[in-house]
């Protein structure tokens, strides 16, 4: 991970290495040159991409290895790097330090962080007088009492977690508060005070177990461990990458296995039925929650699982966000709300139930663009309020700067603007984060006193597919209209229009991976047998149309 800030940080912790510095291994001395002579972006990620990993050591085939944001102005540049737990991760880092160095740019690496936590590094590197939520004040949050954590990132720590243990204080508190007067005793009797002064968690903890897919994630989580314990939430962290699993990134667990294949990940198989699980992905900036079927077992064990295993994805942390949001928003006097634009924003990928949903019932706009981070953070970025996730657990919230200066000038008279502040330093404004997703998710839950179960039940998901194919050549497909309609090969989306039109509630699209040698397959119908083969017939026209030849393999 390589990103760019135009502010070089003068201290804070990280390592520096100096244009004069001898951090050149030979091997890349000629890659040096050739990112030296880059002089554009897009060649900076190219030479990245192509020689570079290419020439590490043991680089896998990881989407998240390397990538560039680039030079504007030499001179005022520092580029922060990051890396991620793999064995390869040295080899690359020195690569990447190499190439930075070799362009006269300052680099700064920030060890091993999660994608989320470098973008957050990079936005305070920008704007070294606040956090991406700075309007609201620092002192309206608690110091989270976190284990220990390397210096660059407790900028990270006290903005996310701070807001969400203040957050969660005060729910605590107000539940208290309730509690006392339900149980307070008749006007003129003496009362003790000790139930004022209690320990704010009184209950017995709530386990969470949480599956870190092996990568970087684990390690940033364990300082949230004593953290959570304070405010009643026992996290039990699986999948760390130790031992035999170190550099395992995904490996039978992580958030895209268990959302592709709706198992629980690898070391699950002791966990209670209707445990509360999550997954993060290798670089912890996916986020899905799970919940074991009786007689289920996890990815590692071989075991076919159980289709009934509860899953929580990406479509529904969306919503429980969108429900807990729109509900505080509602709480704010209407001319204070007037002119704010909310847009919420998915992929093709949504399950229809679920943009039905925020359409029909919770009546926000919805847009849909293209797969990938970069379009859906774009489409939100335009909104004062921008709701984007993908199905697959990547997404955030962000609040404009234009909505969080409305919701400071009134914080002080209205809790629900004070919250929503809170929740703009809860949610990682830079990108998808795992970890603040996890808190958002653990706080909604909390506040509104719900199970799994109720949060599955806001809608319910239309029974899907996912496939993947190989054809001779994945770019002979071509998209319109968000990747929902195949331009081409000719006759291809007459075809999937003819077979979807045979099944009740019935869609289905086809489209080229961006990051596999192969063609995606989304179905989804009234029932999952009918899912199923949906998407089965729409891959044998995708492969037929596109040049396969014989049954489809
Ligand atoms: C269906 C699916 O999950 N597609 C993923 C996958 O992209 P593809 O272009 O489908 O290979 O990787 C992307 C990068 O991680 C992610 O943004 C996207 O959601």
């Amino acid at each position: 991970m390589i990103t760019a800030s135009h502010n070089p940080i003068e201290d804070n912790g990280v390592k520096m290495v100096e244009p004069d510095g001898g951090m050149l291994p030979q091997a890349f001395e000629p890659i040096a040159t050739e990112l030296a002579n880059c002089s554009s972006d897009e060649e900076v990620a190219s030479v990245l991409r192509d020689r570079v990993m290419a020439s590490a050591p043991a680089a896998t085939s990881g989407a998240h290895g390397a990538h560039a944001t680039a030079p504007v102005a030499r001179g005022a540049l520092t580029v922060l790097v990051g890396h991620d737990t793999r064995p390869s991760a040295p080899a690359l880092m020195a690569a990447a330090l190499a190439g930075v160095h070799a362009m006269g740019v300052h680099a700064h690496s920030c060890g091993c962080v999660t994608t989320p936590q470098l973008h957050f590094l990079v936005y305070i590197a920008n704007h070294p007088t606040g956090s991406p939520a700075a309007a609201v004040p620092a002192a309206q949050a608690a110091a989270p009492a976190t284990g220990p954590v390397s210096p660059p990132l407790q900028s990270y720590y006290d903005t996310i977690v701070g807001a969400f243990l203040t957050l969660m204080e005060e729910h605590q508190q107000q539940q208290q508060q309730q509690q006392q007067q339900q149980q307070q005793p008749p006007a003129g009797s003496s009362s003790s005070s000790s139930t004022t002064t209690a320990a704010i968690s009184t209950s017995p903890a709530d386990t969470v177990y949480v599956d870190c897919a092996n990568g970087v994630g684990a390690a940033q989580l364990q300082p949230l461990v004593p953290a959570l314990a304070g405010v009643g939430i026992r996290l039990q962290l699986r999948n760390t990458g130790l031992g035999a699993a170190a550099g395992l990134l995904n490996c039978k667990c992580g958030a895209d296995f268990v959302q592709k294949e709706r198992l629980p990940p690898s070391d699950f198989a002791d966990v209670p039925a209707g445990a509360r699980c999550c997954s993060v992905d290798g670089d912890a900036d996916r986020l899905v929650y799970f919940s074991p079927a009786a007689g289920s077992s996890g990815g590692g064990s071989g075991s076919s699982g159980s289709s009934s295993m509860g899953l929580w994805d990406g479509d529904k942390v969306a919503m429980l966000a969108a429900v807990f949001i729109r509900d505080l928003m509602s709480q704010l006097p209407a001319e204070l709300m007037e002119g704010v634009q909310v847009c919420c924003v998915q992929t093709a990928y949504a399950n229809g139930a679920s943009t039905a949903y925020l359409r029909d019932v919770l009546q926000l706009p919805v847009v849909c663009t293209p797969t990938g981070v970069k379009y859906l953070h774009e489409a939100a970025h335009g909104a004062d309020l921008g709701l984007y996730f993908e199905s697959n657990g990547h997404g955030t919230v962000l609040f404009s700067a234009r909505l969080r200066e409305r919701l400071a000038a009134v914080a002080g008279s209205h809790p629900a603007a004070r919250q929503l502040l809170l929740l703009s330093r809860l949610i990682n404004q830079t990108v998808g984060d795992a970890i603040s997703g996890l808190l958002l998710v653990e706080l909604i839950l909390r506040r509104k006193g719900w199970s799994l179960a109720q949060w599955q039940g806001l809608y319910t998901d239309l029974p899907s597919r996912q496939l993947k194919l190989k054809v001779p050549d994945r770019t002979s497909i071509t998209t319109a209209d968000a990747e929902r309609v195949c331009v081409s090969p000719a006759g291809l989306q007459e075809a999937i229009d003819a077979i979807v039109a045979k099944v009740p509630q019935g869609r289905a699209f086809a489209r080229p991976s961006g990051t596999e040698d192969a063609v995606r397959v989304y179905a989804e119908a009234g029932s999952q047998e009918a899912a199923d083969a949906l998407a089965r017939e729409v891959a044998q026209a995708v492969y037929d149309l596109a040049g396969g030849v014989g049954p489809r393999p």
